[in-house]
């Protein structure tokens, strides 16, 4: 396992296995994984349905404790959730009671109010949902109130932030303007970001890094790192296909 030394946001998976149910109906989940990420990397799961990729996310999470390996997080074992980590999911899950500026501040009790304040208007500002504070969630539409629960889990101010398909239930362009969102986010604030997708063309765009599991029980067979210049929008590049062509593959080889 790392040393308590180790950079804040780096997430370290060593022999990690989970199996579901008990023993009369065990459920294996995933298999012998091993990955170290790096402190501000972007990468990106995908694999097969039901290979384990949200339950990936939920071991580093600290929503459930692995039954073999370790998982630690900025060189110290996940025995829970914890403010470090910042986690979106698929349906925005915001507090319909609560404004979009309520929403964001509500990681926040323990701060002084100006405190509290600031914070969510650099936010909201940075999700471009600055002229949306005042509303409640039912008065946003699918890809505004996503970028609220993004607001929301950066509001802590995570090292790390945990994504399972999160634009999943959005629409082909809502979904393609919040990836850019997410990569001008990514870069601005410099998180650890782990992203579960279905979507291979999802992951090349956003990933640095793209892990591809097996089918159930999701083992990793393809580590790739992309050679790609993030700066630049990776669509132009010339090796962008090439790279997708890797991974979207071994997705496929994954499959069958
Ligand atoms: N609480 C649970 N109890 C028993 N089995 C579970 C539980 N949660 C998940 N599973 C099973 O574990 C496997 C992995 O589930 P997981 O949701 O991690 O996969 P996934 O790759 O995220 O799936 P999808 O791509 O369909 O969202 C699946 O076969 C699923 O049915």
């Amino acid at each position: 396992m790392p040393s308590p030394a180790d950079a804040g946001g780096a997430v370290t998976l060593r022999g990690v296995s989970l199996v579901y149910g008990g023993r009369r109906d065990p459920v294996p989940a995933l298999a012998d994984i091993d990955a170290d990420l790096a402190p501000g990397s972007f990468t990106a799961i995908v694999g097969p349905s039901g290979c384990g990729k949200s339950t990936l996310l939920r071991l580093v999470a600290g929503f459930a404790a692995p039954t073999g390996g370790e998982v630690a997080v900025s060189g110290s074992p996940v025995t829970g959730p914890g403010p470090d980590r910042g986690v979106v999911f698929q349906q925005p899950r915001l507090f319909p009671w609560l404004s979009v500026r309520g929403n964001v501040e509500f990681g926040l009790k323990g701060l002084p109010k100006a405190a509290r304040r600031a914070r969510s208007a650099e936010l909201l500002e940075l999700v471009g949902l600055a002229d949306a504070a005042g509303r409640r969630p039912y008065e946003l539409s699918g890809g505004m109130q996503q970028r609220a629960a993004i607001a929301r889990a950066l509001a802590p101010d995570p090292a790390i932030l945990l994504m399972d398909e999160p634009f999943a239930a959005l629409d082909a362009l809502t979904r393609e303007r919040l990836q850019e969102e997410l990569r001008r986010v990514w870069q601005a604030t410099g998180k650890t970001v782990l992203f579960v997708t279905h979507s291979v063309d999802e992951a090349v765009y956003l990933g640095t890094r793209v892990l591809v599991l097996s089918k159930r029980p999701g083992r990793v067979v393809l580590d790739a790192a992309s050679e790609l210049p993030y700066a630049d929008d990776p669509h132009l590049h010339p090796d962008q296909p090439a790279f997708r062509d890797k991974i979207a593959s071994a997705v496929r080889a994954a499959a069958a």
